[in-house]
């Protein structure tokens, strides 16, 4: 039901192949405090309403509960996560992980090997002020490399030491966001609710083993 809302208003590029575009040089590094810092990749994959389709149809999205503040509560969002060896749901985001091995892995030293999905239904889904801490990301450099699909949403960073304000990126259809040094540990990030009726949108977080 949503999604059809979504594409009535969008129908953004049916007609553009389904391409993973190249990394290299497209990529736009912003460097952080604290030795974190962040890169985009805008239009990273086109042709994508498709993709979006598939995902919204094929992977078991699942709504979650959990304690907070000593009560049980909603996750605001569904989801879905693909562990280390895992087949991903769609032969696209396989190879979207390839490139993003190919392009990092000099860098980051290891593979992107994890998945996580998360689907924002509307404007009244979000993830709070977090850093991805779970793993090793807690006392190590890593890398969180985030695709969008979808209704363009806001990723809000900040500093947990609130020496700088916060920073808002609108991340669109196809639009790749790369956390990396000391974000998850430094930093914090948080998709805010919206006021305004938005359409889902779906983020792929891809991670090396062992950072959640
Ligand atoms: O939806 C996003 O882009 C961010 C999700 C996120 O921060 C998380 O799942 O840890
Ligand atoms: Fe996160």
């Amino acid at each position: 039901m949503f999604e059809e809302a979504w594409f009535q208003s969008s129908l953004l590029d049916v007609d553009t192949p389904e391409t993973v575009g190249a990394l290299g040089t497209t990529v736009e590094r912003v460097r952080l405090t604290d030795g974190a810092w962040v890169d985009l990749r805008r239009g990273w994959i086109s042709g994508a309403d498709e993709l979006f389709a598939r995902l919204m149809e094929t992977v078991p999205w699942r709504a979650e509960r959990r304690k907070m503040y000593e009560r049980i509560v909603d996750v605001p969002r569904l989801l879905c996560f693909y562990a280390d060896g895992e087949p991903l749901p769609d032969p696209l985001l396989t190879e979207a992980r390839a490139t993003l091995d190919h392009h990092y892995a000099p860098e980051l030293g290891e593979p992107f090997t994890t998945a996580g999905l998360c689907l924002y239904r509307d404007g009244k889904d979000s993830v709070a002020w977090h850093g991805d801490t779970i793993g090793r990301g807690s006392s190590q450099d890593t890398m969180v490399a985030i695709l969008s699909l979808g209704t363009p949403r806001t990723l809000a960073l900040r500093p947990r030491n609130g020496a700088a304000p916060p920073l808002r990126y609108e991340v669109g259809h196809g639009d790749l966001l790369v956390m990396g040094g000391s974000c998850q540990r430094t930093w914090e990030h948080a998709v805010p609710k919206s006021a305004r009726p938005l359409g889902p949108r779906i983020s792929v977080q891809f991670r090396p083993r062992g950072v959640r």
